[in-house]
Parts: structure tokens; C-alpha cells; sequence
């Protein structure tokens, strides 16, 4: 995580209002802002002189040459409506330059802030656990890193606009009606505004509720439909499209129900707001005709009251939609943020580790752990392995022999004891130098969309042609990639569907061999391929095993045999130890599978 982030993200956690949250995450954009706002206002104002020009070309004609033009000096009228003409004519350049430019900044301003959110976002998901992944899916996931930023994108691009334009609308008519018209009047024209703005509040409390839930059911759709597109080859296989598809329209119904309770209050909005501006408008139509017929007011100014009125009753109605885009925006923000404000649980140490200085002796010392809420996995297990050797572990399935490997990635944080790296605990090293000496080729081999060289050099991304090509041909892997149809610029589909199981483990380890790490992880690398593959396998992992501490799982004990010692694990234990022949000799559990597997008994 970026210290920008880091900070950022310590700051917004002060607050709980969405748009605070928002406002201060974009505190580097402060003085963008500020100008965006300033030149919505000015246009918005620039937008309000037409009442204005009309109600003085009103008073030009009803007073002529007394007029307030007049004041300026001219009083020929046809001068004086070519100057009020000369004088639109530079209000409508203004106001076009000003749109213009807050146009501008406003959409700037929204893709510098959900570029920064994205990123932000998506490096603060990297750091996180994976025990947080586990509890979530990845559609969700997926759904706060796009729909709810791009959400706010658009909240950004016009609806922030539209707001300071219609509390400015709302300022100017209030002080426009109290200035020309007599106080009592002017408090009858405005007694409906103390109801819109509450009703609005009123209003906005109810949905936001309500939008909260439209997110997350989008979030539920998301990852339903993440997961069908991922599982399509079981789902096919089990004919259970049907099945699936019933599954995803609940989902979607669930989401249509959710926006239509949403829409229910929002729809209802725009007739109820219509309602109280109507009763302002006519209480003004009426009582200021009246004042204007008996010369309280002038005829201009009645003008320009209710040409002014008219003005802002366009922008009242379009209050709901500006609501409803608020809302939703708001919920979007608080997801975003929340995401950002996770706290990250598993820190790096400050010890740093140089990767060519790495002996690669590991000690796992009475260490216990446990998944979340779940009952210890490895109870109180020692483990020592001396730099440069082999050791196995064998045992039965669920027994915790991958979990063992996974505690020393620092996946997970142990609950008690501690595990060494050449006799420094992993959780005072530097997190990434520790992972930078570890290659792991794990039981599901994962290959990124891209070609077979990219996906071998994936994490040496400095690797040479001659360095893959080295590595390939050691995995036993350089002949099937040339017979591939593009060779290493072979596209591999995502995950590497395109290629088999044994393919994809072999490109695995020939990723490894690339790395050159000094302690080598090795979970059931040849768990998914057939007898000839399995032999290459095994070959190459003779020779990138040696002089490189290493930790080979297996469930097929022939791969094994050769390790400097072999533990077998069970319930979380280390059971028995020792090489091949001394576990044969001593008859128990090892010997038992062996003899199974090899068919003695
Ligand atoms: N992320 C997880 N959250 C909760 N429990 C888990 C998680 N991963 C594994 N477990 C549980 O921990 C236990 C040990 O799992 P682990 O993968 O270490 O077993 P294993 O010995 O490697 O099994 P296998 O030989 O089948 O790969 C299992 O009971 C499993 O259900």
C-alpha cells in the first residue's frame, strides 16, 4: 500500500458521512474543486440574468424614458434596447465560457478521482489477507472495483454540478424575492420551501436504506454470475444450465425487486415537489400581480419574479432524479471506502532479507494454527530443516500438510509458536523479501491470460529469452511448447485453460526454476498428471532440488522416496519421520501406504 493510500485512508476513517469520506479522500483535488464550484456558481448566475434582461426591457417599454437604463444616461429607446441587447449578447459569451469551464473540471475532476480510487482500491485488495477473499466473492469484489466507481464517476461528471447549480438557483431566488417584493408577500411565495427542503431530507434518509440494499444485491448478481462464468465446464457437464439459470434469476429478481422498492419513494418524488412549487408560483402570480397592479411594485420587477420562478422550477423537479443519483452515489462511496478502510492484518517485518544471502534453513517451532473459527489445524508442531535438504510430508488428505506451506508464506499468521527462516522469525522479515526466496508450484497451478513466456517469467520479469527457455527445457516442458501453434507466444486463455493439467504444472515449475529461489515449495507438483509425465516431472525435480532447501507434498510416495527425510502428518501432527528405508523398517503408517500404492498388498 502506497504511504498516500496508507494516509488517505487513515484520514477518511475519522469521518462516517459517505460524502465526507469522499471530500476528504479527494483533499489533493482541494483546489480543483474549489474552482469547479466557483464556476458552476458564476455560470448559474450568468444563467439568472435573462429574467432579469426581460424584466428591465419590461420596464424600458412601461417606463420608457424613466426607466433604469435610463440611469446610465441614455434615453433614446431604441439606444436603450441596443444596449440591453449589447449587454445579452456578453451575459450568453460568459455564460458559454463558464459552462465550458466547468464542464471541464467537473469531468477531469471525475476521472482523476476514480483513476486514484481504482488504484487505490485495487492495491489496498493486494494487501489484504487471504482470509478476507475467503469470506467474500469475487463478483462482489468485482463490483465495488467497477460499478461503484464508475458510480461515482458519473455523481462527479454532473450530478456535483447540478447541486451547487440548484442551491445557487435557490439562494438567488430567495434574496431576488425579498429585495423586490414587500416582506409579507415575499414570505407567502416562499412558505413552501421550508417543505421542500425537508421533505427532501426526509426523503433522502428513506433511500439511502433502500439504496444501500440495490448495491449489495448488485453485489450477489456480480457474483453469481463471476461464479457461472468460472464454473461454466461443470455446469455443463452436469446439464445443470436450468438449475443455473433459475439460480441467477432469483438474484436478478432480487436485484429488480430492490430497485423497485427504490424507485416506489423516488417516483413519487417529482408530483410531491411539483405540488409545493405550484403554491409558491400561484401565491406569487396572485399576490404580486396584485402589488403590481396597485404600484407596491414595479411591472418590470413582477417580471422579473416570475420569469425567475420559472427558472427554478425546472431544476426542482429535476431534484429527485439529483436525489436519487446522490444516493446512489453515496452508497458507492461508503463501499469503496469501506474497502479502503480495512484494516490490513498481516504486516511486514523490518528485517530485511537478501535473496542471494538466503541459506534457506526453516524452523517451525510448537506452532499452532487455525483457520478462522475453525478448531486447530496444526497443533503444536516442530519442524526443523536444514538448509540446502529435502524433506517430504506425506499423510492423509486434510491432514494440513498444504496449510503447513501456507503459514510459511505468511498467508496466514500463526496462532502460537513461531517458524524461523535461517533463524529469524518469518513475521520480523521483510513480508515481500521472505515470498521473493520462496518458489512455490502449487497443487491448483494458476497461469495468467497471456503467452507461455509471459506466464514462465511471471514474477522475474527481468528473465531473458535464454533463462525461460533454460528453465522450460529443465521442466521437461520446452518440446510440448514447441509443438504448440505459436510456441512460447503461444496465448495460454485464462487461468491457461488451453492447455492440459501436466502442461500447465510443468510450465508452473518451469516458472519456478526462473525464479531461482533458495527454499522451494512443492505442493503435490505432480498430483494432476499421467505415469510419463509424472517421470518427467520428477526428473527435473531431481536436479532444481539440489542444494535448495525444499519441501515436496505428495500424495504418490514414489516421488518422494528419495527426500533426506520424510514426515509423515496426520490431524495436524508429525507423526513419524525419517528416509524411506527407515520408515519401511519401521513398520507403521509410511509403510503402510507404501505398500498400497505399490501394489503389495
Ligand atoms: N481457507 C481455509 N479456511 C478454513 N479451513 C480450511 C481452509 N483451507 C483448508 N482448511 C481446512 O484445513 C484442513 C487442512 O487443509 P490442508 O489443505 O492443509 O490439507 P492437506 O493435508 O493439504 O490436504 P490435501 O492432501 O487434500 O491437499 C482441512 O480440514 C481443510 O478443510
Amino acid at each position: 500500500m502506497t504511504s498516500k493510500s496508507r494516509q488517505v485512508s487513515k484520514r477518511h476513517r475519522n469521518s462516517n458521512h459517505p460524502l465526507q469520506r469522499l471530500l476528504n479522500y479527494g483533499h489533493n483535488y482541494r483546489q480543483q474543486i474549489w474552482q469547479a464550484t466557483a464556476f458552476s456558481i458564476i455560470n448559474k448566475l450568468l444563467d439568472l440574468a435573462p429574467p432579469v434582461l426581460i424584466g428591465i426591457a419590461v420596464d424600458v417599454v412601461v417606463k420608457q424614458q424613466d426607466s433604469i437604463i435610463s440611469l446610465l444616461g441614455v434615453k433614446d429607446i431604441f439606444w436603450q434596447f441596443l444596449l440591453l441587447s449589447l449587454i445579452t449578447v456578453i451575459v450568453w459569451i460568459f455564460e458559454s465560457a463558464f459552462e465550458y469551464a466547468y464542464d471541464k473540471r467537473w469531468r477531469n475532476l471525475a476521472q482523476n478521482i476514480q483513476h486514484d480510487l481504482r488504484i487505490d482500491a485495487y492495491n489496498h485488495l493486494q494487501e489484504l489477507e487471504l482470509a478476507y477473499f475467503e469470506e467474500r466473492s469475487t463478483g462482489g469484489l468485482m463490483s465495488i472495483l467497477s460499478d461503484d466507481i464508475n458510480q461515482l464517476e458519473d455523481f462527479l461528471n454532473e450530478v456535483a454540478n447540478e447541486i451547487i447549480q440548484l442551491i445557487t438557483s435557490f439562494i438567488v431566488l430567495i434574496g431576488g424575492a425579498f429585495f423586490i417584493l414587500p416582506t409579507n408577500i415575499a414570505l407567502v411565495a416562499m412558505l413552501p420551501m421550508p417543505f421542500i427542503l425537508w421533505g427532501s431530507f426526509v426523503y433522502q434518509n428513506q433511500l439511502t436504506s433502500r439504496y444501500a440494499d440495490v448495491r449489495e444485491k448488485v453485489g450477489f448478481l456480480n457474483s453469481r454470475l463471476a461464479n457461472n462464468i468460472s464454473g461454466i465446464t461443470t455446469i455443463k457437464s452436469f446439464t445443470a444450465e436450468d438449475y443455473e439459470s433459475k439460480r441467477l434469476a432469483a438474484e436478478s429478481e432480487a436485484y429488480r425487486h430492490s430497485n423497485s422498492k427504490a424507485i416506489k419513494l423516488s417516483a413519487a418524488f417529482i408530483p410531491l415537489i411539483r405540488i409545493l412549487v405550484l403554491v409558491g408560483f400561484t401565491s406569487l402570480l396572485l399576490l404580486g400581480g396584485m402589488a403590481a397592479f396597485s404600484g407596491k411594485i414595479s411591472v418590470g420587477n413582477y417580471s422579473i419574479l416570475l420569469v425567475l420562478v420559472q427558472h427554478l422550477l425546472w431544476p426542482l423537479v429535476t431534484i429527485g432524479r439529483i436525489f436519487d443519483e446522490y444516493q446512489r452515489a453515496m452508497a458507492s462511496t461508503n463501499r469503496v471506502m469501506d474497502l479502503l478502510d480495512t484494516p490490513i492484518k498481516i504486516y511486514t517485518g523490518n528485517i530485511p532479507l537478501p535473496i542471494h544471502k538466503v541459506r534457506g534453513e526453516i524452523e517451525y517451532k510448537e506452532v499452532t494454527f487455525a483457520y478462522h473459527d475453525r478448531h486447530p489445524v496444526i497443533q503444536n508442531l516442530s519442524l526443523h530443516i536444514p538448509a540446502g535438504k529435502t524433506i517430504a510430508i506425506v499423510g492423509s488428505t486434510g491432514s494440513g500438510k498444504s496449510t503447513l506451506v501456507k503459514i510459511l508464506l505468511r498467508f496466514y499468521e500463526v496462532s502460537a509458536g513461531t517458524i524461523t527462516v535461517d533463524g529469524i522469525d518469518i513475521q520480523k522479515l521483510n513480508l515481500r523479501d521472505l515470498r521473493r526466496s520462496i518458489g512455490l508450484v502449487s497443487q491448483d497451478v494458476f497461469l495468467f491470460h497471456g503467452t507461455v513466456a509471459e506466464n514462465i517469467a511471471y514474477g522475474t520479469f527481468d528473465a531473458t529469452d535464454e533463462s525461460i527457455i533454460m528453465a522450460a527445457k529443465v521442466a521437461e516442458a520446452h518440446e510440448f511448447i514447441m509443438r504448440l501453434p505459436q510456441g512460447y507466444e503461444t496465448i495460454v486463455g485464462e487461468r491457461g485453460q488451453k492447455l492440459s493439467g501436466g502442461q500447465r504444472q510443468r510450465i508452473a515449475i518451469a516458472r519456478a526454476i526462473v525464479k531461482d529461489p533458495p527454499i522451494l515449495l512443492l505442493d503435490e507438483a505432480t498430483s494432476a498428471v499421467d505415469n510419463e509425465t509424472e517421470a518427467a516431472i520428477q526428473r527435473s525435480l531431481d536436479r532444481i532440488t539440489v542444494n535448495r532447501t525444499t519441501i515436496a507434498i505428495a500424495h504418490r510416495l514414489s516421488t518422494i522416496r528419495n527426500a533426506d527425510c520424510i514426515y509423515v502428518m496426520e490431524h495436524g501432527q508429525l507423526v513419524e519421520s525419517g528416509t524411506h528405508e527407515q520408515l519401511l523398517e519401521k513398520n507403521g503408517i509410511y509403510a503402510s501406504l507404501w505398500r498400497v500404492q505399490s501394489g503389495l498388498k
